[in-house]
This record gives C-alpha cells, sequence and structure tokens, in this order.
C-alpha cells in the first residue's frame, strides 16, 4: 500500500535526505519517529505526492509517485491522501460544517450533507456543526480537522505531531481515534512525531510498524 525504495530527497542547497524502506499493507500503521529536523515532515510531503523524489521510488495505493504529474496529482491526493496537519488551518470564517463543505468544493465534488454529517457523527462531533472553530476546544477542533481529512474515505490518512501540545490524556485520546478511524475506513495510517507517548498509546493488538528517522541520516 505504501511502498519505498532507496528513498531520499534533497532541498535546493540542503543534504540529502536518506529514508529506510518501507513496505506497509493496506489498512496498517506506520510509526515514523524521529526528533525535529529529522525528516518527517518531508516523508509525509513525499507520500502525498507534494515533493518529487530526488532518488528511489515510492508508490502509495497502487500508485508510483514518480509518475504522477503536477496536475494529476491533486486529483490523485484530493481521493487518495487525508491530511491531519499539525496546525489545523480550519477556516476560522466558516462554521464547522462548512469547513467540511468546502474541502468537498475543493476536491471538484458536489457537497454531501450527509456524508458531512455522518463523518462529523462518527467522530462525536455533530453536535458542533453550526459553531465557529474559535467557538471549540482544541481537542473538539482536531476531532473536526480530523472529520475533514477522512471525509473523502481516503485510503490513507497521514498524520503530523498529533499529539503536539497535548497531556497524556488527550494525548492517548487522539491516538486511539486516529486509530480507530483508520481501522473503520480500512486506511493505512501514518503519524509522524517526536513523541515518545505515542508508540505506548497505540493499540499493540492491533500492531504497528515502526520507522526511526535519525540526526545522523543527515
Ligand atoms: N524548504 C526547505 N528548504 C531547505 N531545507 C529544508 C526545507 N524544509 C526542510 N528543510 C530541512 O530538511 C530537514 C528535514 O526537515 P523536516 O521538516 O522534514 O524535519 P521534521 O522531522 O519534520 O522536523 P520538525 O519535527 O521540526 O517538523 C531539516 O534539516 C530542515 O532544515
Amino acid at each position: 500500500m505504501i511502498s519505498t525504495g532507496q528513498l531520499a530527497y534533497q532541498y535546493s542547497g540542503g543534504t540529502v535526505l536518506r529514508f529506510d524502506d518501507v513496505d506497509v499493507p493496506q489498512g496498517g500503521v506506520l510509526l515514523l519517529r524521529g526528533v525535529s529536523g529529522s525528516g518527517k515532515s518531508t516523508w509525509l510531503a513525499l507520500a502525498a505526492g507534494l515533493l518529487a523524489p530526488t532518488a528511489g521510488d515510492i508508490t502509495v495505493a497502487g500508485q508510483s509517485l514518480k509518475a504522477l504529474g503536477q496536475a494529476g496529482g491533486d486529483a490523485w491526493r484530493a481521493t487518495t491522501i487525508g491530511f491531519l496537519p499539525q496546525k489545523l488551518h480550519l477556516s476560522s470564517a466558516l462554521t464547522v460544517h462548512a469547513n467540511l463543505a468546502l474541502a468537498q468544493w475543493a476536491a471538484g465534488q458536489a457537497q454531501d450533507d450527509r456524508r458531512i454529517r455522518e463523518t462529523l457523527t462518527a467522530l462525536g462531533v455533530h453536535t458542533l456543526a453550526q459553531r465557529k472553530p474559535s467557538q471549540l476546544s482544541g481537542g473538539q477542533a482536531q476531532r473536526v480537522a480530523l472529520a475533514r481529512a477522512v471525509l473523502l474515505q481516503p485510503r490513507v490518512i497521514l498524520a503530523d505531531e498529533p499529539t503536539a501540545s497535548l497531556d497524556d490524556e488527550a494525548a492517548q485520546q487522539a491516538v486511539a481515534l486516529l486509530q480507530a478511524t483508520a481501522k473503520h475506513q480500512g486506511a493505512t495510517l501514518v503519524i509522524a512525531t517526536h513523541d515518545a507517548r505515542v508508540a505506548a498509546c497505540l493499540d499493540a493488538k492491533i500492531g504497528f510498524q515502526p520507522m526511526s528517522l535519525l540526526r545522523s541520516q543527515l
């Protein structure tokens, strides 16, 4: 589902970031660990097709991302990748419902209010549909952002530092929610984090594949 071979990326003028090979099956979980600057965000951008590898291959959901052109990339990403960013980027002027409708519009899809309601309900935030982001708690806002990420039923969920600035209980809930949502949708889940608590929060019964990015790789 996600497999890489000799994957490497070099920013203009920067050193070459080299990544270990991974092979994550559909529905599997990859825990991408590494300290700040080790390349987690770069790896996520490569997996989302936002960056093209400098060397090596990456295949996501059967699509070789090397073969994906700029134009095809947007359409592929809209239906394949659900991204939960560290900074949630909910539109402050819009209600929760409208934020999700905007995601459907941005993907070129017709507004589907039923699907929006179903997704908000699955994440326990349907009663907040008419609120603006400023009227949500941090945990509620993260659930709404996760709802937006999985709205189009992506085959892959990429989560960037989902437990940053959360206390232990909220971190446990955030990871459990991500894992349950991915399982419910049959999606492959990648969590990129420097937070050592995440491994302990993941459900060991389901299992996950760890990959550590080390500063020495830079
Ligand atoms: N646009 C860029 N131009 C040049 N170098 C970059 C750029 N973005 C990132 N880098 C460098 O690439 C390396 C990996 O960065 P990356 O953001 O992927 O790490 P990270 O593990 O996600 O870090 P953090 O946890 O702090 O977000 C770092 O050395 C960083 O300075």
